[in-house]
Formats: structure tokens, sequence, C-alpha cells
């Protein structure tokens, strides 16, 4: 989608410099959406300011053959009302300048905000599978990681060529009425710079395109170097000085390149700048003669030697600030590309989800999924059904694909072959919010919200985020509420260390606080991803009996490492490489003799305290 090729020649990188002109109507909606009205006022002052320059001149003009006329005899009222126009310009000018500067700083903020909502909002209505897609997880943090500065950026750039070409246009014409071929000559000038300066703006575009990749290795280093998250095994492991030194190579490197860059660009500038001296000395010298021929007045001629310096002046900035664009519009080809992947997309045809206590239930039907990218089935073949009054427990080795079955319940991701119903439906015909409602779901990698206790729980129903008895009601299911009681603030307490009176829990606590959290919704399937891997035996077990009462009703599922506690589920599934290979009972399966037993027994030989040595050499082998 990027317009920018990465082996380009000279010819792409001329239509690449042209092709970031068809962003301008995007460009521009963005800018005025982010405020209309702070828009259309830098707008008009920006037109205002730049009508400047043109009266200056034409007031100078008026000003000086006022002052020869006195001397041959002419009125003084000329005088007064070229010198009130020169004053007032001067006056306007400077108001313009500071209004300018106000709406400039202020809009800055308001554009920086809404790229940032723009980005957010978007990133909600992504499907999940997005997020693991290397390319629009790229764009997404490029768009993210400059975007306070970037668009506004652009946004001067488009104000600056607009506000050229305007003084361009006022200026030259005055040129034109006198000396057509004057202005001509003046405006062809930095086009024949214009070459020279595509062949640089061509390399350093593609210096920082061939940097997109190690750039953002510096940035992750820089992440992993600052974040509360990482610092602790960086600390156990020395690595800190290690990779603060792999990020000052990609620093050193990205320097040397950009120096030799600048040094590069300033012998071109400078040449160009002095031919262009020359052109501009040679014509004013012009205009001088034409006055000693007395051709044109005292006042013109002042008039046309400033008129020449603007139009060089002026489309000289003009044609580097087109070249200049290079990495902004990178960013805003990027940023548009972000914002137009398309949003989640639900084959809905809307209908609430009806539950009822007798109601079917939910049932896999012969389930296969792939990860995209990936050839090997993480689920093959997958049918089982949880009844409504139902507990299921998955089990099975790391990867087997337990928590790829969650994720399909969930819809983060949709089955390549076969079905999942819900009272004989298929669960993407239910409204999406209507079937996130009738799930509550825990995650193995939730999140530790650095926040107060009650919306760490609260969150679990943003509807009954602001319930202070629907929160307690959640921790007391979940037997977090004696343990809430006992912090500082109870249920004010503010959580993690990020922020000012934070109170750091432990790895357990956390996992108390999200549980109470999946509680808070009147689900009609719960589904808790190794819930108890933090917890003592006696919060694992208190954990347990609340969620057996809480199903009791509705249909729970949960994914466990620890056969203390898979063998109350009603229905336990054993996984092997994304296929069910035993289903049952605990005792069913026990006397089955199979894969769970063999597992059962090689835990349970942990708490014997007479176990024999060959198993002890297998549970050290897995
Ligand atoms: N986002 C992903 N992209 C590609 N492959 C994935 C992705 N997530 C998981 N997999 C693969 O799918 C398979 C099943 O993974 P899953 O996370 O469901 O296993 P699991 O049984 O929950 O493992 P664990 O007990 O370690 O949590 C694994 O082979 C894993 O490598």
């Amino acid at each position: 989608m990027t317009p920018f090729k990465e082996n380009s020649n000279r010819l792409d990188t001329i239509r690449n410099v042209f092709a970031s002109f068809s962003h301008w109507p995007s460009v521009f909606r963005l800018l005025y959406q982010t405020n209309p009205r702070y828009f259309a006022n830098v707008m008009i002052l920006t037109i205002l300011s730049s009508l400047i320059p043109v009266g200056v001149i034409i007031a100078t003009q008026s000003l000086i053959d006022a002052a020869v006329a006195i001397s041959s005899g002419g009125g003084i009222v000329p005088l007064f009302i070229a010198f009130g126009l020169f004053a007032f310009l001067a006056v306007i000018r400077d108001i313009l300048k500071h209004v300018d500067l106000v709406y400039k700083t202020l809009y800055q903020e308001l554009l920086s905000n809404h790229v940032n909502l723009l980005i957010m909002q978007k990133a909600t209505r992504l499907p999940y599978s997005s997020f693991e897609d290397a390319g629009i997880y790229d764009q997404l943090q490029r768009a993210k990681q400059d975007s306070t500065f970037r668009p506004y950026q652009l946004f001067q750039q488009v104000i600056s060529i607009i506000s050229n070409v305007i003084v361009l246009l006022s200026v030259s014409a005055m040129l034109i009425t006198w000396k057509w071929w004057l202005a001509l000559i003046l405006l062809l000038l930095p086009i024949c710079s214009t070459f020279s300066f595509i062949r640089l703006g061509q390399e350093e575009f593609m210096i920082d395109h061939n940097r997109a990749s190690d750039r953002r290795k510096q940035y992750y280093l820089m992440h992993l170097l600052t974040s509360d998250s990482s610092v602790k095994e960086l600390k156990t492991f020395q690595l800190g000085p290690f990779l603060v030194d792999r990020y000052r190579k990609y620093y050193e490197r990205f320097f040397n390149q950009d120096k030799a860059m600048v040094i590069k660009r300033t012998k071109v500038a400078l040449g160009f700048q002095a031919l262009s001296l020359i052109a501009v000395v040679a014509m004013q010298s012009y205009v001088v003669w034409e006055t000693m021929l007395g051709t044109i007045a005292v006042g013109s001629l002042i008039a046309f030697i400033q008129a020449i310096s603007y139009t060089q002046t002026t489309s000289t900035d003009l044609m580097q600030t087109i070249f200049n664009m290079y990495q902004n519009n990178l960013y805003i080809s990027q940023l548009f590309t972000f914002l137009s992947v398309p949003d989640e997309k639900r084959l809905a045809v809307a209908e609430s989800v009806p539950f009822e206590k007798d109601a079917s239930g939910l049932e896999f039907r012969n389930v296969s999924f792939k990860y995209q990218g990936v050839d090997a089935y993480a689920l093959r073949n997958v049918s089982f059904a949880i009844r409504p009054g139902e507990t299921l427990a998955l089990v099975g080795e790391n990867g087997s694909g337990k928590s790829t079955i969650v994720k399909l319940i969930t819809q983060l991701y949709q089955p390549t072959e076969g079905e999942i119903l819900f009272d004989g439906k298929p669960i993407s015909h239910y409204e999406e919010n209507e079937w996130r409602q009738k799930i509550s779901a825990l995650f193995q990698d939730f999140i530790k919200y650095e926040m107060a206790v009650n919306e760490n729980i609260g969150f679990g129903n943003y509807r009954k985020a602001d319930d202070e008895a629907a929160i307690i009601d959640a921790s007391k299911q979940a037997g977090a509420d004696e343990m809430i009681k006992r912090f500082p603030q109870q249920f004010h307490t503010q959580l993690g260390k990020w922020f000012a009176e934070g109170y750091q829990i432990s790895g357990g606590q956390w996992q108390r606080i999200a549980i109470s959290r999946a509680y808070m919704r009147d689900a009609a399937l719960y589904i808790l991803d190794e819930p108890t891997a933090a917890l003592d035996p006696q919060a694992e077990q208190e954990v347990f009996t609340r969620f057996r009462e809480l199903t009791q009703n509705k249909m729970g599922l949960f994914i466990s490492h620890r056969f203390s506690t898979v063998r109350y589920a009603n229905q336990i599934l054993v996984l092997k490489q994304g296929e069910i290979i035993e289903a049952g009972t605990h005792k069913e399966l026990l006397a089955e003799d199979g894969v769970y037993a063999s597992l059962f027994h090689i835990q349970a030989s942990f708490y014997l305290e007479e176990t024999d040595e060959s198993t002890r050499q297998m549970v050290g082998q897995m």
C-alpha cells in the first residue's frame, strides 16, 4: 500500500514525490476533522500572513515614489497615505504572528491527541489476529511512536507550501506585469536544483527505509531497559550495560549515516545557493540599469529588487519543503494504511443470546484450527459439549491446544473447519456484544491494571464498574474479600508501583483479584485458563469450591496442570498435539489407565513419601 518502492530509480522518486500529494485530500480531512474551527482559523491566518510581503513591497514602492514626487513639487498627502499603509502592515504582521502562534500551539495539541484517539479507536476495532500480523503490528507501533510530532510537522509543511505558493504568486505577479521573462527565470532556478535534491531525497529515504527494522529493534531495547516488567531479570543476569551498548551501536551507525547525509546535502545546497545568488544579483543589476536609463522610477527599483529576492527565496523554500516531506509522507502513508485495515468482521445476523437453564449448551463439532502462516493444525477435529450445570477441564502437555480452544470460544479467532454451536446455533451468528456479555474468561496472561482494587474488579463488567455491592459480591465469590480487607485502603487501594501510593501485591493476590473480575459478569459460561497457577493450596481449594458453586446452573471450563483440581470436573478432556486423546470423568479416566492416569500418578507421586526411583526419574525428565 505504501507508495514507496525499495529499489526505485530516479523516475520513481519523482513519482513518489508527486504520489505523496495524493495523500493531501486525506491529510486535509484529518486536519479538518481534528477541529474545524481551529483549522479554518489557522488557514485564514496563513493566507493573510502570506499576503503581507506583497503589501509591504507595494507600500515601499508608493512611499519612495511619493518621497521622490515631493522633491519635484508633489503634495504631501500621498506620502502620508503610503507611510500609513506601511505602518498598518507592520502592526498587522505582528498581530497575525502572535495570534497565529496561539492557534498553532493549541492546534498541535489537538492534532496529536486526535491522531492518538484514531489509533486507539482503530486498535479496539481490529481483529485479534491483526496483533499477530507483523506488518500491521509494525504500522501500529510506528503510528503510535511518532504521533506526537509527525502529523504536526506535516501540517506545518502543508501550511508552509500554501503560504509560499501565495507569496510566490502575488510577488511574481508584480514582476510578470513588468518583465515576464524575469519572473520565469526566477521560478525556473529552483526547479534546476530540484534534480539534485531529488537524488539526495532518494538516498535519505532509502537510508531511512532500510533502517526501519533496526530502529524497531532499538525501540525494543529501550523498552526492555526502561520497563518495570523486565528490570528484575536484567539485573539478575547483569544484562543492563550489555543491552545499553547494543543500543549505542545502533545509534552510532544511524548518527554517522545522518552526518554524512547532512554534509552532502549542505554542499549541494550551498552550490545551488551560490548559483542562484549570482543569478539574482545579475537580475537586480539589470533593474538598476533600467533605472539609470530612466525607464523605471526609484520606487519601482526598490520594489523589483525586493520582489526578485522574495521570489528567489520563496521558490527555493518551496522546493526544499516538498522534498523534506519524505519522512512525514512515509509516516502519514503508514498511518492511513493502518487506519484503513479492515475492522473485525462479523458474519452476524443480529440475534440476542437466549440462555435458559435447560438450554443445550456449548458444542464443538469437528473443529479444526490453524494459526495464520502456520501449516500445522493447532486443533484437529475436536468435538465435545458442555451442558448447563457442568464443568469441563482441559488438560494436556504445553502447546497441546488448550488455550486455543478458549480463543475460539471467545471468538478471538474463527475455526478453520467445523462449527462451534451455542443452543444449536453457530456462535458467530450471535450479536457480538451479547455474546461477549455471556462469556467471562480469565486468561493466563491476565492484565494487572495499575489502578484501584475496585477498578481492577469492576472492569469485568463495565456496566457495573461503579457498583460497589456487585464488586464486593464478585470478590466474595472469588474468595478474595478477606484478603482485600487487609489492604491499606481496602477496595480503594491503588495497586502496583507505577503511581503514587501504589501497593504491590503478590502474584497469587493479583490472580485472586483477576478471578473476582471474571466473576463480575452474569455469564452463561465461565472460563478460567490456569487460574490457580500462583495460588497456595488452600486458596486453590477455595477457588474451586466457589467455582463449582458459581457454575451450578451455568457452564464452567477450566484449564489446569494440577490434577488436585481437575479431578472435580464433570468432564475431563486430555489433549495431545491438538487432538482429544481421552475424555471422561476422573474415575473413568483412571480406570482407562491411559495418559491421564499416568500423568495423575506422576503428580500424585510428588506428594507420596515413598516414591519409587523410576517414577522420580520419569518426573525429572519431564
Ligand atoms: N498466535 C499463535 N500463532 C501461531 N501459533 C500459535 C499461536 N498461539 C499458539 N500457537 C501454537 O498453537 C499450538 C497450541 O497452543 P496453545 O497455546 O493452545 O497451547 P496450550 O495447550 O494452551 O499450551 P500451554 O499449556 O503451554 O499454555 C502450539 O503449538 C503453539 O505453538
